[in-house]
């Protein structure tokens, strides 16, 4: 169920009125749904039963918020990292660092000490050298680094080609079909457990024929591996699954997709891990927003929103679709575009689409945008830093403060080498 309702004519998260959130936090403003996170968790943990061992590890890039990171540790969840600030991320949140593992194209070799310093669960492999390095680092120092390969299984994703990883011509991964002579020699050095293999072709798949396709070569690589003498006692599988963000998307459930993997895994007799990022918060968040103005426009109305571009950056990167919503709906509708205040013509939302009519001072809302929607913020036209909210019931708490235009000038400085 959504925990974003109309109760009594005004759009409340859980039983809190956005109204009252926007009156005592202003807006723009992130509002989080404690119980949507936890039940979106839990209904991937129920799909994932039929499924042998296995571990969750959240992907911390979709929404780093440590209050967040809390409530899905408190749901068992692990973290999926992509840099250091991540990791520090999933520590501070009280996750395991057993229970991290670390992905990512262009780790640096501070990252690697500070994730071997932790004692991270998983280093995600992306070349060879890569491999070398991190067995080199961890030699000198004693220990043994546990990691994974990361394959490109070259299976397209079918998804908006700026998410897709999976693709022979993407950076992610080693080709697959070079894995095995790389596997082969890093196995040797000392200093790495090479122990398993990685993959993840994309993000908002709305179809899980490209993420079986993409598992069943990992499978074949797993016993290609194995006939070669290599002990293979775990597989990452990443994330990807999609959301609804538009009427018509039809996203697989966690439990099609856990029934999926049963079947393909069933073999596999190895420790299985999971990165989803999206689909865990998508629809745990929305961008609470004021209509400033509703401007007239060649064929239809500008309705001008006090959120924009820098907030929520996913329209302006890749065409993105997110659903628009009055907090006071009256029942009627009016056909509109609706744009932030940033000075890019890409700072725009929505174009001539039928939404909830609105007026100067309605509040409203941009749906689904808790996955990559703060994480994602910046502070460009030196407006403020987007809050966060996070509600519980008929409580809320502001879990990332505004940072100001001013806070961030206050940080800057002009060499005294420049004349006033
Ligand atoms: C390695 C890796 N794991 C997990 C994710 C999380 O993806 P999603 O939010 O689509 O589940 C990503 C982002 O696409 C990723 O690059
Ligand atoms: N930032 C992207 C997803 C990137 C996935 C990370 N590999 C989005 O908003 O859809």
């Amino acid at each position: 169920m959504s925990h974003f309702e109309v109760i009594g004519g005004a759009l409340h998260a859980e039983n809190v009125p956005l109204a009252r959130i926007a009156e005592q936090v202003g807006t723009p403003v992130y509002v989080y749904s404690t119980e949507a996170f936890r039940e979106a968790a839990r209904a991937f943990r129920k799909g994932l039963e039929p499924v042998g061992r296995h571990h969750v590890a959240f992907a911390v890039k979709a929404n780093p918020n440590l209050a967040v990171l809390r409530l899905l540790a408190n749901e068992g969840f692990g973290a999926d990292v992509v840099s250091g600030g991540e990791l520090s991320r999933a520590l501070a949140a009280g996750i395991p660092a057993h229970d991290v593992v670390f992905s990512g194209v262009g780790k640096t070799r501070k990252e690697l000490h500070q994730a071997l310093d932790a004692g991270i669960g998983q280093f995600n492999l992306e070349l060879e050298e890569e491999g070398v390095v991190l067995a080199e680092i961890a030699r000198s120092r004693g220990m043994t680094a546990p990691a994974a390969l990361r394959v490109n299984p070259d299976v397209d994703a079918g998804t908006h080609e700026k998410i897709s990883t999976g693709k022979a011509e993407n950076k992610f991964g080693l080709p697959i079909d070079q894995a095995p002579a790389i596997f082969d020699r890093l196995a040797k050095l000392e200093g790495i457990n090479l122990r398993g293999v990685a993959v993840h072709i994309g993000s908002q798949l709305l179809s899980l024929d490209p993420l079986e396709a993409a598992f069943e070569r990992v499978g074949r690589l797993v016993a290609e591996l194995r006939a070669a003498g290599h002990a293979i006692t775990h597989v990452d599988l990443g994330g990807g699954l999609g959301v609804a963000y538009k009427p018509g998307d039809v996203p697989p459930t966690s439990a099609a997709f856990g029934e999926m993997v049963a079947r393909v895994t069933r073999d596999w007799d190895v420790e299985l891990m999971f990165e989803p990022g999206r689909h865990i918060s998508a629809d745990a968040g929305v961008l609470l927003t004021e209509v400033l103005w509703v401007k007239p426009g060649v064929t239809n109305p500008w309705v001008v929103v006090d959120a924009a571009m820098n907030d929520l950056a996913r329209v302006a990167l890749y065409d993105a679709w997110h659903g628009f919503a009055s907090v006071t709906p009256d029942g009627g509708t009016m056909v509109a575009n609706v744009a932030g205040p940033v000075c890019e013509s890409s700072d725009v939302f929505l174009k001539n689409r039928e939404i909830d009519r609105v007026k100067s001072g309605d509040l409203a809302v941009l749906q689904s945008a808790g996955a990559y929607g703060a994480t994602m913020a910046s502070t460009y036209n030196s407006r403020a830093l987007v809050p966060e909210v996070l509600v519980s019931g008929d409580r809320f708490e502001v879990v990332a403060g505004r940072i100001t235009a001013e806070t961030i000038m206050g940080a800057e400085q002009i060499p005294d080498w420049l004349e006033p």
